[in-house]
């Protein structure tokens, strides 16, 4: 088995309401540097780490991750739709290897997924059912959240059972680093929302689109300066890349879950789906960061980065 890692933040923004020319020309030379990496590579299969954003899960049942044996996107922010190419007998043994390495792994053989799993698939490959792919939710905006030390031991193991496997194998971690978009929270909120949060209604499609236009217009007042969300946090940002960069990942076992939402928002909790990537890739041996990209970009509402790995 080969393996090697690739974290790639997502914003549903993208194309929506971008940055300046220089900084879409920097972010679209990162991302085709990592593309162009990702070819060469040549995976046979893709574990893919990403976040939900209330599309696919719901407080009804909250896991703190859960991997597809089988999955289907909503299509939502203009992403595509339809079934993934999910490769249901490598989910089926990582699944079993997970479990039998004592993380309590729940499974969907059903799994919805939004942007958070669509984006780099696109972006990457052209498509959802371009390659073999084992989805793999990781909560990153619905608290309580588990430890980061159980993200860790999630990513691990995945990463122990792969190098099991007799295939190259293309870790991908998919979330922004510090942000703080308006997605709705339980605690505190209304009556009708709470519900909505907790049955999971599919929403009518003018109601998807004004939910999608509230976000692009908070976009456009977040990069206008002209906003409550929590500023993107450069530093905090890179002390994460450092991290992983020097393969330290067990030093982000200290984060707590307040401490996070503090330093990096709401959201920055997506950067479990990045922590899982590194720790599946670091359970095969020792790792070196090929590439770092970095930029605040708050007309995504995104600390935006892409980074990869290889074994050292
Ligand atoms: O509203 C949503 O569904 C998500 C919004 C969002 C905005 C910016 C960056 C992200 O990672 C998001 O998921
Ligand atoms: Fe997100």
């Amino acid at each position: 088995m080969r393996a090697a890692t690739l974290g790639l933040s997502h914003s549903p923004l993208i194309g929506k309401n971008d940055p300046a020319t220089e900084v879409l020309a920097a972010v679209d030379a990162a991302v085709d540097a990592a593309r162009g990496w990702v070819k060469k590579f040549d995976p046979e299969l893709v574990v893919l780490f990403a976040p939900d954003h209330y599309n696919g899960f719901f407080y009804k049942e909250m896991p703190p991750f859960c991997l597809a044996t089988g999955a289907t996107a909503v299509g939502d922010f203009g992403s595509a739709s339809g079934p993934l190419s999910v490769d249901n007998e490598a989910a089926v043994e990582l699944a079993r290897g997970v479990l039998d390495r004592g993380i309590d792994l729940t499974v969907s053989a059903r799994m919805v997924v939004d942007h958070g799993f669509v984006q780099p698939l696109e972006v990457i490959f052209g498509g959802i059912d371009r390659i073999p792919v084992v989805p793999v939710f990781v909560n990153g905006v619905a608290t309580p959240l588990c430890p980061i030390s159980r993200i860790r031991a999630l990513g691990a193991a995945i990463g122990e059972v792969a190098a099991t496997m007799d295939r190259r194998v293309l870790f991908v971690g998919s979330g922004g680093l510090s942000h703080d978009p308006p997605v709705p929270v339980l605690e505190g909120a209304p009556p009708r929302v709470a519900d909505a949060l907790i049955e999971g209604h599919p929403p009518t499609a003018e109601q998807r689109a004004k939910g999608e236009e509230r976000v692009v217009a908070a976009g456009r007042a977040y990069a206008a300066g002209d906003s409550s969300m929590i500023p993107i946090n450069p530093a905090w940002d890179n002390e994460f890349l450092d991290h992983l960069e020097k393969n330290e990942l067990a030093a982000l076992d200290s984060w707590t879950v307040e401490w996070m939402g503090a330093q990096g928002g709401g959201s920055g909790h997506e950067v479990r789906t990045w922590i899982a990537a590194f720790a599946a890739l670091a359970a095969t041996g020792d790792y070196e960061v090929n590439s770092r990209f970095y930029h605040a970009i708050p007309e995504w509402i995104a600390g935006f980065a892409v980074a990869t790995a290889s074994p050292r």
